[in-house]
Formats: structure tokens, C-alpha cells, sequence
């Protein structure tokens, strides 16, 4: 699915309402009625409401929302805050329509900001996707009094002093809400990790903006949510056998690091790999053949480390390669010698990141269209070097994609897929529980799974991220977030495969 810039949400409001040959009055109301529905199941009538209004078509949701919670029984305070003769024309008809029960209280100055009640239920309707500035003077005040009130706070649309689509200008006060109830399509913001702060836990509620409109739009930044994978799935054919869906060697593993090339492993062979040749250090030759009796097992003339490619290499498919690799020289040495002849596909993890990170020359080799990395946000910063911030970071994932033509996941809580067009997808599945040891390995070995059964190397990175994440997200019913380990997402991971084959309601 695409995400859309500030900009062209306003162009998809204009294209709305004249496709559908409504008023923009219309759209606020469809809006202001998605969110509340949102709100009641969320919260109780018993609770008093605070909605916090700015003057644009923000506030003029907040307005509207204020009188359907009225309707529907809530209690409710309107503050509304900035200059009413200048605000926006939507705005101004919502005030009409307040009933005589909800009367706004104006802020004009810092005074004017209400003590609010130890628990209060706060509504932050300042500014959403219209934001242009960072936020001054009584704005200002107030956010910084509504954030340390210890209020549950939901903004609408955007958490009001955030821009949707660039950098906040540092120092800024944003509103830091628990949840942000954004409208038809998750902004921008939202998938980066710099603002989890202000976004707190994000939802959609659809406000029938124009299909029509969002088809057509030019935009390199995508979310990836099941019906965009669910496609990219490939049957597997009855008279098939297992020559069919590739045969992948992975290079992994060294002395004390033999569970990463275990978890890889099997994690490549709960993805569908049809062979799976794995090569360690020779000390790992018992822990591999008993931990993955389903993997074939080649032994390194060391006992510790990485140090030499297989003889016939070129039979495989795809090699996936790094997770416990460590940098020793004669490591470096074998990964330098497998970028200068291979052909294959590749999927770079981990040490394998590091080492050629750390050398020019190496990234020079790197052969076109033929490479993943999956790299976690450190490992990335050596392979690009340090970013200000998080708009910056994905500048260079695309840059560097572009430059390689490859692909790169930045794994975190949203992946990000780099693409060698520039694009990126972010994902949605996957939850905390994950960030424990050992999943990045079981990454690696479904990327290399895919790649080997021939999805095209964006493919493989945008449905394995997902399906990573969903054995996660599936794994989390049974076991929680405290105490999932990488294994519980192998286990997970036939369940994952088997939903995304269901058809969707
Ligand atoms: N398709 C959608 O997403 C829809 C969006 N609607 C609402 O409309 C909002 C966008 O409305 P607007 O474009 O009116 O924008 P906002 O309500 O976000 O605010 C813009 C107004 O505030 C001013 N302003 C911007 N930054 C400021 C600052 N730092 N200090 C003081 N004033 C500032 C602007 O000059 C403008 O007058 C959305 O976020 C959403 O809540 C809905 O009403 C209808 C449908
Ligand atoms: N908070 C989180 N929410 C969702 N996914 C997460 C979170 N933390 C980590 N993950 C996922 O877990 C994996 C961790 O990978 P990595 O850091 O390489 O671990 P390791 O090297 O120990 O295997 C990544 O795929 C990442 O996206
Ligand atoms: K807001």
C-alpha cells in the first residue's frame, strides 16, 4: 500500500470530493465519525473527554468529534486554541453545530489552559497533516502541559506538532500521544523509530478517500500489509519435487556461535527450500547433523572459523551467508574470494555485513542485482556510516540501493525494504517480543529460502520480512513477548505460511 505525503492527502481530500460529489464539510464528517467509532470501543462514556482544538480542519474534526461523543453520551470539553476569524471554513461550520451543551472554552492565554483531572482522557486536536511549523507560544505551552500531565492522550490524525512527511526540527514540542488514530492510510511518521514517543500505538480508520485517486499517485514509499503478499506466494505444483523449489547453501556458524547457523537453517527449511546444504566450521559438524538432520552438512578445513568455499559452488541456487561468522582474516579472505567468482544470488547478514563494510575494495565487488542485506541498524550505520536521524537513514538505504542495485532490509520494528529503484517498503508485522537474540539469523534463512525457490530478490525481502514478523505475531499468542525466543518463531513459522495461503475475507 502506498503512503502518501502531506501534500497528496490534500489532493486526495480535492480528488474525493469532487469524485464523489460531496463537500469537504462531508469528508470531516465521514472523519469525525470513523474516529469516533474508534473512540467508543476504546472508551467508556463514563469518561469525561478534553478535546484540545486548533483553527484549521484539525480542529474542525476535533469540533465534530466533540458533538458526536455528545450525542452518543460522553461527556465533553471543548479548548480551543488560536485565532477563530481566520479558521478554516469547516472549522467554523462545526462550531455552528455544537449543541448548546458543549460550549468551547477559548485559550488565549496560558492561564487559560484547564488543570486537568489526574486521569483525564485528552483528545489533541490542534494540528494534523497541515502543520507547516514548529509549534510557539501558547501552542507550545500547551503541548508541553498536556505531555506532562500524565493524561491518555489520542490525537487525531497526526500527533499535533509532528510533520507527517520530513524532519521535525529538532528541539520542537510534539504532543506525545498514546494513540494517534490517523485517517484512510498511516503517515509517513509513523514507521520510524525516532517517533515512537509522539505516535505512541497507531491505528486507521477508512474515510472512503478516493481509490481512484490513490492508484494513480506517483510514490516511492509503500507499507506492506497481507493483501500486498498474500499474492507474491507461489504455489507449489503437484508433480513437483524438491529439484523444484532450489537447492541453497548457507555459510554460517563458528566456535560458540553453532545455534546461529542452526536457527538459520531450520528457518530455511520451514520456508520451503527444496535442498539445503549448510557449511561450518568443522567443530559445528555433530551440532548441525543432529540439530538439522534435514540439512546437509559440509565441514570447513577449520575447526573454528569460516575459511574456505565448497569445491562444486556452483550447483547451488542461492547462498545466504554471515549469521555467526565472525571477521577473522581467513573469513574475510573466503567472502572477498566468494564476491570476486560468484554468480548467485546473495543474502549478507551479520559478520558478513561487517566485513565488507570494512573494506572498499569489497563493496567495489559487490555484483549487481544479485545482492540482499539484512542488516540491524548498527550493522547498517557501518556499511553507509552515521545518520542524523531517521529521514537521513533512509535516504541512504536508497541511495545505497540504488548505487549497489540491491536490496536491503533495515530490520527494526518497521523493516524498511531498500529496493534498487529507490523504493521502500515498511512492514507491519512482527512485535518486541522479537528483539531477542537469534531472529535476524531466522531472517536470513527464510530470505534465503525464497530466494532460492526463484521470487525475485524484492519479493523475497518484502513477503520474508512480513511472514518473519507474522511467525512473531503468531507466536506471541502462545508464548508472550517476554519470554519468545528465535526458536518460537521457527515454530511458528508453517502457521504463518499456511495463514497467508487462506484467502482473506
Ligand atoms: N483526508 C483526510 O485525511 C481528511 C483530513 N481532515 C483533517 O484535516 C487535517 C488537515 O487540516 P488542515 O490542512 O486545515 O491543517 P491543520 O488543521 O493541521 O492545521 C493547519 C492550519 O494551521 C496553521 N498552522 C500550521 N502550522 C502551524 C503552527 N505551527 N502554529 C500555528 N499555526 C499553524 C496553518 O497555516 C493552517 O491554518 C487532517 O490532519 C485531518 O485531521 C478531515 O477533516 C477530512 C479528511
Ligand atoms: N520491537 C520489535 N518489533 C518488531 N520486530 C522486531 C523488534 N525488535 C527486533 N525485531 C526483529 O527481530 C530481528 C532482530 O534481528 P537482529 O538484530 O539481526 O538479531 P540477531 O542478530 O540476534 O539475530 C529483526 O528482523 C527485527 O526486525
Ligand atoms: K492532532
Amino acid at each position: 500500500m502506498k503512503l502518501l505525503t502531506a501534500a497528496q492527502i490534500r489532493e486526495a481530500d480535492a480528488f474525493t470530493v469532487q469524485e464523489q460529489n460531496i463537500s469537504s464539510l462531508d469528508l470531516m464528517e465521514r472523519a469525525a465519525k470513523a474516529f469516533t467509532g474508534w473512540f467508543e470501543n476504546k472508551f467508556q462514556p463514563s469518561e469525561e473527554a478534553f478535546i484540545f482544538c486548533g483553527p484549521g480542519n484539525n480542529g474542525g474534526d476535533g469540533l465534530a468529534v466533540a458533538r458526536l461523543l455528545h450525542e452518543r453520551k460522553y461527556k465533553v470539553q471543548v479548548f480551543i486554541v488560536g485565532d477563530t476569524a481566520k479558521a478554516s471554513e469547516d472549522f467554523k461550520a462545526n462550531m455552528e453545530r455544537l449543541p448548546d451543551e458543549v460550549q468551547p472554552q477559548k485559550i488565549e492565554e496560558e492561564k487559560d489552559i484547564p488543570e486537568l483531572p489526574l486521569i483525564a482522557c485528552v483528545i489533541d486536536a490542534l494540528f494534523g497533516t497541515g502543520l507547516s511549523r514548529p509549534l510557539t507560544g501558547l501552542y507550545e505551552e500547551l503541548v508541553e502541559q498536556l505531555n506532562s500531565s500524565g493524561a491518555c492522550i489520542t490525537s487525531i490524525d497526526m500527533p499535533s506538532g509532528l510533520y507527517t512527511d520530513s524532519q521535525t526540527p529538532e528541539g520542537s514540542t510534539i504532543i506525545q500521544a498514546d494513540n494517534t488514530v490517523s485517517f484512510q492510510l498511516p503517515k509517513q511518521a509513523f514507521f520510524l523509530p525516532q517517533h515512537e514517543e509522539y505516535v505512541g500505538e497507531w491505528h486507521v480508520v477508512p474515510i472512503g478517500l478516493s481509490e481512484q485517486f490513490i492508484s494513480g499517485v506517483d510514490t516511492d514509499m509503500f507499507f506492506t500489509t497481507r493483501r500486498d503478499v498474500q499474492h507474491l506466494l507461489k504455489r507449489r505444483r503437484k508433480f513437483s519435487h524438491k529439484g523444484n523449489y532450489g537447492h541453497a547453501l548457507m555459510l554460517c556458524g563458528g566456535y560458540g556461535k553453532m545455534g546461529a547457523a542452526v536457527l538459520a537453517a531450520r528457518a530455511c527449511l520451514r520456508s520451503g527450500v527444496g535442498l539445503l546444504t549448510i557449511q561450518v566450521p568443522s567443530a559445528g559438524y555433530t551440532v548441525l547433523q543432529t540439530a538439522v538432520p534435514e540439512a546437509m552438512t559440509l565441514t570447513d578445513p577449520n575447526r573454528k572459523h569460516l575459511s574456505d568455499l565448497p569445491e562444486d559452488i556452483d550447483k547451488y541456487d542461492v547462498i545466504g551467508m554471515g549469521p555467526g561468522i565472525g571477521t577473522a582474516p581467513p573469513t574475510k579472505t573466503a567472502i572477498g574470494q566468494l564476491l570476486a567468482t560468484s554468480s548467485h544470488p546473495l543474502v549478507i547478514d551479520a559478520d558478513a555485513i561487517n566485513i565488507i563494510a570494512s573494506s572498499d575494495r569489497l563493496k567495489e565487488q559487490l555484483p549487481k542485482n544479485k545482492v540482499i542485506f539484512t542488516p540491524h541498524p548498527k550493522e547498517f550505520e557501518r556499511l553507509v556510516g552515521k545518520a542524523k536521524n531517521d529521514y537521513e537513514r533512509l535516504q541512504r538505504l536508497r541511495e545505497f540501493c540504488q548505487e549497489h542495485q540491491c536490496c536491503v532490509t533495515l530490520k527494526g520494528s518497521h523493516t524498511a525494504v531498500g529496493t534498487p529503484s529507490g523504493k521502500v517498503y515498511f512492514n507491519t508485522t512482527g512485535n518486541s517480543g522479537m528483539a531477542t537474540g537469534g531472529t535476524g539469523d531466522v531472517l536470513t534463512g527464510i530470505i534465503t529460502a525464497l530466494v532460492g525457490q526463484q521470487y525475485d530478490l524484492e519479493e523475497a525481502c518484502i513477503l520474508g520480512v512480513y511472514v518473519h514478523g507474522l511467525a512473531g505475531d503468531l507466536a506471541l499468542r502462545t508464548v508472550g513477548e517476554i519470554g519468545m525466543t528465535a526458536s518460537d518463531l521457527i515454530d511458528h513459522l508453517p502457521k504463518a505460511f499456511m495463514c497467508l495461503q487462506q484467502p482473506m475475507s
